[in-house]
């Protein structure tokens, strides 16, 4: 992956690993996942290196997760996902789910192969519904880039999320073939940027496929590039990963025995 050439970013890594653990969605969403998998997850966003921004589960997993942790670490879960279907019944279940967990932030995939089919309105149905279901929460809208594949159904997904009241874009589930590609990012800031309503306010999340410091230093500076430096906070940026945590440990504490992150399975 190459690091914008333009940028006057100095690669301090132990910084850029400070900055991502920060910003950092401590992610697992395997299929078998257990009270036990996630009370791990919630000790390790905890650690003596500092606190992660939030950690993303199951929505039937958010209520244990969100009574694992202190109420500064946030707890995201899942909707419509990983399929991204046009069931609006469906999707919204899952987010009252994760309301009536007490959790902060619903990732919502958004329906793309309705989008690829020309179906925007199912797009925004779907959407619109998961909104009005979560009040008060953060809301990322899971684009799944990697299947979109053209730029211009990546921007149009992109401003049909914006539209629709999205919080933050996040470009993937992880679960398909292609994650977060550098096209896609660049894209999505595009069109954050290029909106006067969501400029300084809407969020990018680079998720899927990041598992070291330098993956996610990429995409720090690519925001910073086009949202600008206040933009580099867990507000507005996060990065979604199941197994950067370890490279993160040995880069701020080069002596700890490596711990065993459990990856997404994909
Ligand atoms: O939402 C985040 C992704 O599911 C994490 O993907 P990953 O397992 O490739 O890190």
């Amino acid at each position: 992956m190459n690091t914008p050439q333009t940028l006057p970013w100095s690669l301090d890594l132990p910084a850029s690993a400070r900055l991502t653990l920060a910003c950092l969605d401590l992610t697992s969403l395997n299929d078998g996942d257990t009270e036990a998998d996630i009370a791990q997850l919630c000790q390790r966003a905890q650690g003596p290196m500092g606190s992660v921004a939030a950690v993303c589960v199951w929505p039937r997993l958010a209520a244990f997760a969100r009574a694992q942790l202190p109420a500064h670490i946030g707890v995201a879960a899942v909707a419509n996902f990983p399929h991204g279907h046009t069931d609006v019944d469906a999707a919204v279940r899952d987010t009252l789910q994760i309301v009536q967990a007490g959790a902060q932030e619903v990732d919502v995939v958004l329906p793309y192969r309705a989008l690829m089919a020309g179906d925007e309105a199912a797009v925004t149905r779907l959407l619109t519904a998961v909104r009005q279901a979560c009040p008060g929460l953060v809301l990322k809208v899971i684009l799944e880039t990697g299947e979109l594949k053209t730029p211009a159904l990546i921007e149009r997904a992109c401003q049909l999320a914006l539209a629709a009241g999205a919080d933050f874009l996040k470009t993937s589930t992880g679960k398909t073939a292609t994650h977060a590609t550098p096209e896609a990012a660049q894209i999505m800031l595009n069109a954050i940027a290029a909106s006067p309503a969501a400029r300084d306010k809407v969020g990018f999340k680079p998720s899927g496929g990041i598992r070291t410091v330098q993956d996610a230093i990429f995409y720090e500076a690519l925001t910073q590039q086009i949202l600008g430096a206040e933009a580099l906070t867990p507000k507005r940026f996060r990065i979604g990963a199941s197994s950067i945590f370890g490279h993160i440990e040995s880069v701020l504490n080069p002596t700890a025995t490596p711990a065993a992150v459990p990856s997404s399975g994909y």
